[in-house]
């Protein structure tokens, strides 16, 4: 990588939403232009909580602690502003980038939600539009999760991001709009080189598309590496088994295992009643 700097730096940062119990504490991250980089976790870990942080929504310590395109992510307001930052969340009213707040939903149109947005290449508009196949007609108090989801991807892809931060977005999406997306993304990373972080409990076609891999466990920083360099993925392991693997033995299961239950690295069924089963390992198939 040479002397290129990186698009996020996080050195040291400390974060509580009680003071009484910090969730990170002395967390550090370094993630370089061009990166795909998957953020996991298990439920709780703090993911949610690190992208809000590196989209400027909570203060952390100074300017120097959260750093993104080389300015501070919660003190240089130019970041959202421009557009060079785009942070697609859980919900449509917790979108920011250069979509800005976006209103919950109402009796109006896609098109005018779409072509609402000021400054966009329209080029870029038609083919954002036409990538997540939306009908402009649509009315927006009555559309489905995922056609409300995609309206919402468009209007935070609009501008041409330089660092993308995305929150299980693609949940509602149907698997050809979800590949689709993932594929745009990676042409953005390839041709622009903008950066990338995805936290997802999803796996499915990843292990080709992501170039980095981050694990979080409980605010802590536990494995950052290069997708390529996983031994567990050149040993033929899927990528929904390394990370099932890992949230295993984070969870110290397999020491309550009985004889004959399934091996950690089998991958398991949405319709498995096991009583070691919690609703965090659902969450794989969200
Ligand atoms: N607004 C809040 N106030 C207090 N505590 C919070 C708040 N938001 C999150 N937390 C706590 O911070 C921790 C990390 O939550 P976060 O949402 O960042 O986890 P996550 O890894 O994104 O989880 P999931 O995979 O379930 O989305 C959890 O213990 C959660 O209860």
């Amino acid at each position: 990588m040479g002397e290129e700097s990186h698009s996020i730096q996080v050195s040291g940062m400390q974060f509580s939403y009680d003071a009484n119990s910090p969730l990170f504490f002395d967390f550090s991250l370094n993630i370089y232009p061009g990166s795909r980089c998957l953020l996991v976790g298990a439920n709780g870990s703090g993911k949610t909580t690190l992208l809000r942080i590196l989209a400027g929504k909570h203060m952390v310590g100074g300017r120097d602690v959260v750093r993104v395109l080389n300015c501070s992510a919660f003190h240089d307001t130019s970041l959202v502003c421009s557009g060079d930052l785009a942070y697609l969340g859980e919900s449509w009213s917790k979108t920011v980038g250069s979509a800005g707040e976006l209103p919950l939903q109402g009796d109006f149109s896609a098109e005018h939600m779409i072509f609402g947005v000021e400054g966009v290449d329209p080029v870029r508009r038609d083919k954002l539009i036409e990538l997540l196949d939306i009908d402009l007609h649509w009315r927006m108090h009555k559309v489905s999760d995922g056609q409300r989801r995609r309206v919402q991807i468009c209007m935070g892809l609009l501008h041409p991001y330089k660092v993308l931060l995305l929150d299980e977005v693609t949940v509602d999406l149907d698997v050809v709009a979800r590949m689709d997306l993932l594929e745009f993304f990676k042409e953005e990373c390839e041709q622009r080189r903008a950066t990338i972080v995805y936290a997802t409990h999803i796996f499915d076609g990843l292990e080709t598309w992501a170039t980095d891999l981050v694990y979080v466990q409980e605010g802590v920083l536990k494995r950052s590496d290069k997708l390529a360099d996983l031994k567990e993925l050149k040993n033929n392991m899927n990528l929904l088994s390394v990370v099932e693997s890992w949230l295993r033995t984070e969870t110290k299961i397999e020491k309550k295992k009985p004889v004959n239950s399934p091996s950690p690295l089998q991958k398991s069924s949405p319709f498995d009643n096991s009583p070691f089963r919690s609703s965090r390992h659902m969450a794989y198939y969200r």
